[in-house]
C-alpha cells in the first residue's frame, strides 16, 4: 500500500469509519475515497456494484454495519441480520469481482459464544451457543468472517477480519434507546448534572426540545433526574472498551503490515482461523464504568438499576495476543479516553 493507493472507506462518518479518515489522513494517505449513505446505499446490490465498476478501489475498508446497543440488537431483530449480511455480500463479493488489493471486514466480539472461556481467544469461535440479545447481529458477523475466509482459500483473495471489542469515542452514537453503554452514560450523566445545576438551557439544547418540561419528561423516561441515573440492567456484567483512534490504528496497522496468510491459524483438529481480536485485554463492570464516568462528568447523584432491561452476555473480554504477536498493542487506556470524549461531547454540544 502507498500513499497514493485509491482506499475506500465504507462508513466514513461513524464511530470507527472516522477514526480510519483521520489516521490515514494523518499517516499522508491521499486518495481516500467514500460516499454517505444517501450517496450510496450499500443495501443495493447493483449501486455498490457500479460504484466499484466506477471507482476501482485498491483497498476497501468496510465499516459501514447496521450497529447499537444490547436493546437495539434485541428489538430489531430482523434489521440487524438482513441489512448486515446484505452490505456484507455487496461489498465482500465486489471487492472479489473488482480485484480489490485488500480488504479488511470488521466483525465483532459477539460472534464469541455466551459461555466462552475467558478471555476469548479466536478458536473458540462456533464451539457453542450465542448470547440472545444479539444473536442475529453476531450470525451476520460470523458469515462475514467466513465469506472473507472463503473467498480467500477458493480464489486467492487477501481479505483481512477483525473482531474488535466494545469501542467508544468521537461520532459515537449518544440516542439513549440505541447506542451502547458508554455514550449513554456519558449523556445520561451530563444531562443529570446540568438538571442539578439547574442549567437548563443547556438541558434543551443537549435535547434539541422546546422546554425543561418536555426534557425533563425525556430524560425521566430514560430514569434521569437531577439526583440519580439509571443503569440498565444488574451493572454486573463485565465488558472491555477500546478508544476508536486505538481501533483505527490497529486496522491502518494490519491493512500497512499483514496480509491473510499472517492471519491464518489452523489447529490439530482441523479449525480454521483467519479473524483476529481487537481489544486492550481489560475489562470492568457496567457500574465501576458509570462511577468512572460520573467522576470524570462530575455528577454528585446516585445511580439506579432497571432490572427489566437485560444484561447480556456477564463476560466478555478479548484475548488480544494474536494481535499483539502481529506487533500491534492499544495506546488509550480507559479513563484518559473517556476523557477525550467528554471533552469532545462538550465541544459538539455547547
Ligand atoms: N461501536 C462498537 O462498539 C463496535 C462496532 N463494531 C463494528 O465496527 C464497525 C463500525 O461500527 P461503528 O463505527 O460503531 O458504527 P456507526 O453506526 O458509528 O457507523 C456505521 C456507518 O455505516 C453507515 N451505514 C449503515 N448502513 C448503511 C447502508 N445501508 N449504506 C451505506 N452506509 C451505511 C452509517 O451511515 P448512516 O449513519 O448514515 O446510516 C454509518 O456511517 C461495524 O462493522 C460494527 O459492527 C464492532 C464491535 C463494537
Ligand atoms: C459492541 C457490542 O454491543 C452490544 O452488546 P453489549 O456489549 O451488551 O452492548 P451495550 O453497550 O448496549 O450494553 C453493555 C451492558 O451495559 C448495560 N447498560 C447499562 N446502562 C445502559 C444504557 O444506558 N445503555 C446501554 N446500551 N447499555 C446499558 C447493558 O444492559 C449491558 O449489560 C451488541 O449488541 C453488539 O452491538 C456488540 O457487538
Amino acid at each position: 500500500m502507498n500513499k497514493n493507493s485509491k482506499i475506500y472507506i465504507a462508513g466514513h462518518r461513524g464511530l470507527v469509519g472516522s477514526a480510519i479518515v483521520k489516521n490515514l489522513t494523518t499517516k499522508g494517505y491521499t486518495n481516500l475515497v467514500y460516499r454517505t449513505h444517501k450517496e450510496l446505499d450499500l443495501l443495493s446490490q447493483v449501486d455498490v456494484e457500479n460504484f466499484f465498476k466506477t471507482e476501482q478501489p485498491e483497498y476497501v475498508i468496510l465499516a459501514a454495519a447496521k450497529v447499537g446497543g444490547i436493546v437495539a440488537n434485541n428489538t430489531y431483530r430482523a434489521d440487524f441480520i438482513y441489512e448486515n449480511l446484505q452490505i456484507q455480500n455487496n461489498v465482500i463479493h465486489n471487492a472479489y469481482k473488482y480485484e480489490v488489493k485488500k480488504l479488511l471486514f470488521l466483525g465483532s466480539t459477539c460472534i464469541y459464544p455466551k459461555m466462552a472461556q475467558q478471555p476469548m481467544p479466536e478458536d473458540c469461535l462456533l464451539t457453542s451457543p450465542l448470547e440472545y440479545t444479539n444473536e442475529p447481529y453476531a450470525i451476520s458477523k460470523i458469515a462475514g468472517i467466513k465469506m472473507c475466509e472463503s473467498y480467500n482459500l477458493q480464489y486467492g483473495t487477501n481479505f483481512i477480519s477483525v473482531m474488535p471489542t466494545n469501542l467508544y469515542g468521537p461520532n459515537d452514537n449518544f440516542d439513549l434507546e440505541k447506542s451502547h453503554v458508554l455514550p449513554a452514560l456519558i449523556r445520561k450523566i451530563h444531562c443529570a448534572k446540568l438538571l442539578n445545576e439547574k442549567k437548563y438551557d443547556e438541558v434543551i439544547k443537549d435535547l434539541n426540545v422546546n422546554s425543561i418540561e418536555v426534557a425533563k419528561t425525556y430524560l425521566e423516561s430514560f430514569g434521569v433526574n437531577e439526583n440519580s441515573v439509571e443503569i440498565w440492567g444488574s451493572g454486573k456484567p463485565r465488558r472491555e472498551f477500546l478508544y476508536s483512534e486505538d481501533m483505527a490504528d490497529a486496522c491502518v496497522f494490519l491493512l500497512e503490515n499483514r496480509d491473510f496468510k499472517d492471519t491464518y491459524e489452523k489447529d490439530s483438529k482441523e479449525v480454521i482461523n483467519t479473524h483476529i481480536n481487537i481489544g486492550t485485554g481489560v475489562d470492568i463492570s457496567i457500574k465501576e464504568l458509570a462511577l468512572l464516568i460520573q467522576e470524570v462528568v462530575g455528577f454528585k447523584g446516585v445511580f439506579t438499576f432497571n432490572d427489566t432491561k437485560p444484561d447480556g452476555t456477564m463476560v466478555k473480554l478479548t484475548d488480544p495476543s494474536k494481535l499483539h504477536g502481529l506487533g500491534w498493542k492499544h495506546k488509550v487506556e480507559l479513563k484518559d479516553g473517556v476523557r477525550a470524549m467528554y471533552k469532545w461531547y462538550l465541544v459538539g454540544k455547547l
